[in-house]
């Protein structure tokens, strides 16, 4: 499907090396000259490893017909002269404005999502919500940071009415510069942990950087947040409407049920069932009703599209072992908030053996061993066994509650834990993996598997 044509390449940056055809169609937007495309436009991103400009005749054997190019890289000697480069100061930044143009040039409603926790469960419920009565576009997986967002905006099909997009930082400044980008009409803070901590410095700090989402809004837009949170409770020119536990605000969740495979509540007057799992899941799904109230669709509708929820991997996915055992990969990422949250789930669940199998989070500075030690706090008399992997995972156990009786041990790395958990796997378990990104902690789940 085109997106557009070199000509509007052209307008946004002018100089160019090699011939235009100006009737040229772009029909996609991508970074990796490993992938096959089609009438293809290639953005060689200079990263920690590779220089994309080095992969360039390899782009074009694979289907590039356009290139931006960072002026500062040598020209490739054989390159072909019917592919027009276009020069520019800097690829990355050209990507960003290239996805800036494209984003006005669609003008869809746009939903930017950020938060510490819950970001890509969010934006998989806002979108599964509005998909039956808009044409939805949305940030595939959480490819959610300054290359991700950019590429999930040109990834939008032009017919799109609603694009939905997952805003991630770890640095200060990031979100201003995805909104300046996305320009979102509706802002989502789905909460504040601790994610990210170490560089942002504090809670506050993090919030400072989240609420950095208003900066590419319009006074008109709308600002959904978790009004739980005292960081949050701010005052801005948008029209705002809080969501959460607290009966004083506008969405207030309650009466949430844990059940085997739904957790069941009240969004003020309207009863919900969704097949998530856990307290924190009922409040996203007040931000997506809150959404949905925006676009003027009828609650009871929007509360139906609930019942077909499915997430991306690794988000608190449910496997079931040949003994029965259920592992749960929740290993896409961790914090304390949302290891505490999944902890919380598994304390609830039907199965007697509660194991949990925790891996080091990352990216805490100076509260590594408090943000450590809070997790433990939640480890009590309804769980069975504690593994955990790692280095600063050892400080979880610092913080386990009195009345933890259970089995409990410590390892360096995910090959020393498998023989320690096989011995769970029977058929009243439940075996919780969650761990920081790099912690890889799925790996564990592939062997004991085989
Ligand atoms: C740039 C890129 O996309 N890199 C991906 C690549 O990494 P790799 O190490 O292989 O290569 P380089 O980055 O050095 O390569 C530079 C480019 O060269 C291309 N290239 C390489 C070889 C070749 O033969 N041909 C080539 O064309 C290459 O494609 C590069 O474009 O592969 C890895 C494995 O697949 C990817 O993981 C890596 O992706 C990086 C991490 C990336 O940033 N990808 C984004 C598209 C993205 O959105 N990724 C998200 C994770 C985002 C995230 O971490 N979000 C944080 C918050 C934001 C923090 C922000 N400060 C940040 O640092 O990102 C969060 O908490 O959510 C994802 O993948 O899920
Ligand atoms: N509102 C919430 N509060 C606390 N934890 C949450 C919340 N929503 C989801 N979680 C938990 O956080 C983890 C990550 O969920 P999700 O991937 O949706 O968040 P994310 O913000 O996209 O994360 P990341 O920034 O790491 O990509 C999961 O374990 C999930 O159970
Ligand atoms: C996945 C990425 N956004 C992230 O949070 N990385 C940290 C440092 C990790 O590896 O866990």
């Amino acid at each position: 499907m085109t997106k557009f044509t070199v000509n509007f390449l052209n307008q946004l940056f002018p100089e160019f090396s090699g011939d235009i055809r100006e009737e040229l169609k772009i029909q996609e937007i991508y970074t990796d000259s490993r992938v096959s495309v089609t009438q293809g436009l290639f953005v060689p991103i200079i990263g920690e490893r590779f220089n994309g400009h080095d992969f360039v005749l390899q782009a074009i054997d694979k289907g590039a017909v356009a290139v931006i190019w960072q002026k500062d890289q040598p020209l490739p000697e054989n390159k072909p002269n019917n592919i027009p480069f276009f020069l520019v100061n800097d690829s990355l930044m050209a990507l960003q404005e290239l996805a800036q143009a494209y984003r006005n040039k669609i003008n869809p409603t746009v939903i930017g999502i950020t938060g510490s926790n819950g970001k890509t469960t969010t934006k998989e419920i806002i979108s599964s919500s509005l998909k039956p009565f808009y044409q939805v576009s949305k940030t595939e997986g959480n490819l959610n940071n300054l290359i991700g967002m950019p590429l999930s905006i040109l990834a939008m099909p032009q017919n799109t009415e609603v694009l939905v997009l997952e805003m991630g930082m770890n640095q200060f400044g990031e979100i201003a510069r995805l909104s300046e980008i996305a320009q979102p009409d509706i802002a989502v803070i789905t909460n504040i942990g601790e994610s990210h901590i170490e560089y942002l410095g504090s809670r506050k700090g993090i919030s400072q950087a989240k609420l950095e989402i208003i900066e590419g809004m319009k006074t008109s837009g709308l600002v959904i947040l978790d009004g739980d949170e005292p960081l949050l409770d701010v005052s801005l020119t948008q029209q705002m409407i809080t969501c959460g536990f607290g009966y004083e605000l506008d969405y207030v969740v309650s009466q949430v049920e844990q059940h085997d495979d739904q957790t069941t509540f009240m969004i003020n007057e309207m009863p919900v069932s969704i097949p998530l799992l856990g307290r924190h899941q009922a409040k996203n799904s007040a931000y997506a009703l809150a959404v949905g109230r925006a676009f003027e669709v009828p609650e009871g509708e929007m509360v139906q599209t609930l019942a077909d929820l499915t997430l991306p991997g690794m988000r608190f996915e449910q496997i079931e072992t040949e003994s029965g055992a259920v592992m749960i990969n929740d290993a896409y990422n961790a914090s304390a908030t949302s290891m505490k949250a999944s902890i919380d789930v598994i304390k609830n669940m039907k199965q007697q053996s509660k194991v949990l199998v925790l891996g080091d989070i990352f990216e805490l500075g100076d509260h590594l061993e408090t943000e450590h030690r809070k997790v433990g706090t939640s480890i009590d008399s309804d769980i069975t066994a504690l593994i955990t992997i790692g280095e600063a995972s050892r400080h979880i156990h610092e913080g386990l509650s009195d009345d933890f009786t259970g089995y409990k041990t410590h390892v360096e790395s995910n090959a020393d834990a498998n023989s320690l958990i096989k011995p769970y796997l029977k058929s009243d378990s439940v075996i919780l993996f969650k761990a920081s990104r790099g912690m890889q902690l799925e790996k564990i789940i592939d062997e004991l598997m085989n």
